[in-house]
């Protein structure tokens, strides 16, 4: 069983280590740091690696910054761009810093 999804396109970054953070809503802040979670492709959810929490921060929208960005392994417009796909009109989000603990 995963605990966390990623949408597939990220996966290669994921395994890289280009991507260690995620920005999420409520629904998906309660994980606590210490904590490791199997990660699953959020399309077919089939495992594809666990990772360690790190941190959990609320930032708002407009509090996004380039480090942000850089983390997401994107520029902040692309970042931006993204979550308002995801998460249309949400303001609130919280900023999940992980590492990788292993691949599937
Ligand atoms: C079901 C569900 O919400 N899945 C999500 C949500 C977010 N994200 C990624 O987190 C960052 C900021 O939102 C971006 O890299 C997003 O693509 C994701 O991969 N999968």
């Amino acid at each position: 069983m995963n605990e966390i999804t990623f949408f597939q396109r990220f996966e290669s970054d994921i395994v890289a280590g280009r991507k260690t953070i995620t920005l999420r809503d409520a629904s998906e802040s309660h994980f606590t740091p210490g904590q490791q979670l199997r990660v699953g492709r959020y399309e077919d959810d089939v495992y594809f690696c666990t990772i360690e929490v790190v941190s959990v921060t609320p930032v708002a929208l407009d509090e996004l910054t380039d480090e942000h960005a850089r983390q997401e392994n994107m520029t902040l417009p692309q970042l931006k761009e993204v979550i308002a796909e995801i998460y249309p009109g949400l303001n609130e989000l919280y900023a999940i810093v992980f590492t990788l603990v292993s691949k599937a």
